[in-house]
């Protein structure tokens, strides 16, 4: 499979008054194109140091101290930051965690989906505002005509990630990067804005990375899996293999230790006491993410995580 994205040695850390803490241990990997690669691991293990380090987002103290980062050929820790601002937005669609810190309070939405597009040289004009609107119904945005009108305060979590989902595709990225983009949402909206990202990315030959702390995120909207561990890349594969026979102690201990069923996002776990990542065989969206489910399921109750 050829790479959208090649990460190489990436060393970063952040400097403290002593030594600098060293947060990144030499990180290589690939997400091949149309390929969704999870990145999960312990709170602190450097997911989000990765994510930063890649987009060029790692703010002082932080620092990529060596590697390098290959996007569609070119090696982004060299280019300048002009350069990297035109790839960021259009070749690379960012979703963070929080919809209303990437969304701007006081200006109208059609007017922020506007400034993406000028700053990226695209021409707005009636088609560009229709396209805006098309993006948003297809995110599962009510009404997106007097949405795009509206601010983001009027907006509930869900719909916010949504528009942001939208603004991040705007210019049909080849890669999108999401960095626990489900994780400030409330349960009952986190599964339908995961099966938003997936259907506008796998469905359109776009690769993404996406953290996630939730291993039932990753058996279902993923191809691979890279396990991070104190920094360091401790085991990648596809999901199927590294959750049915995980190859490094801690994947396994990561997985025994989901102590409740991993569920979908806003399931009530009364519901089905005992059960383990069986919920995407309950309509779920594939019968590839359901065999996964079920391969997952056998690796929990051969980990002892039962
Ligand atoms: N601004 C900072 N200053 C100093 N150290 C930092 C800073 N940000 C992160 N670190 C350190 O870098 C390491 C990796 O942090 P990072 O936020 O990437 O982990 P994470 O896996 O994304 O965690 P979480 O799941 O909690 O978001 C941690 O040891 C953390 O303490």
């Amino acid at each position: 499979m050829t790479a959208a994205l090649e990460v190489r040695g990436l060393v970063a850390e952040f400097a403290g008054r002593g030594d600098a803490v060293r947060a990144l241990h030499g990180i290589s990997f690939d997400v091949g194109e149309t390929e969704i690669v999870g990145v999960v691991g312990e709170s602190g293990s450097g997911k989000s140091t990765v994510v930063r380090s890649i987009t060029r987002l790692l703010v002082p103290p932080g620092r990529v101290a060596e590697g390098s980062v290959v996007f569609g050929g070119r090696p982004l820790l060299e280019l300048s930051e002009r350069r990297m601002r035109e790839i960021r937005g259009k070749e690379i669609g960012f979703v963070a965690q929080n919809p209303f810190s990437a969304l701007n309070p006081v200006l109208r939405l059609e007017r922020q989906f506007a400034n993406i597009a000028k700053a990226h040289g695209v021409r707005v004009d009636a088609a560009s505002r229709d396209r805006a609107l098309r993006l948003l119904e297809a995110t599962g945005v009510n009404d997106p005509e007097r949405v795009i009108r509206g601010y983001a305060h009027e907006l509930s979590g869900g719909m916010a990630q949504r528009v942001v989902i939208a603004m991040a595709l705007y210019l049909n990225p080849r890669l999108v990067i999401a960095d626990e983009p489900t994780t400030a949402l409330d349960l009952t909206v986190q599964r339908q804005v995961l099966d938003t990202l997936r259907r506008l990315t796998s469905g359109s030959g776009r690769s993404m990375l996406i953290v996630t702390h939730d291993l039932g995120v990753v058996a279902e909207y993923c191809d691979r899996v890279l396990v991070m561990y104190q920094g360091k890349l401790v085991e990648e594969g596809p999901v199927s293999k590294v959750f049915t026979a995980p190859g490094h102690p801690y994947t396994a201990s990561l997985l025994s230790s989901v102590t409740g069923p991993i569920e979908p996002p806003g399931t009530d776990r009364r519901e089905r006491p005992g059960e383990r990542l069986a919920w995407p065989l309950r309509g779920g969206p594939s019968a590839e993410a359901a065999s996964r489910t079920r391969q997952a399921e056998a690796a929990l109750s051969e980990t002892g995580g039962a």
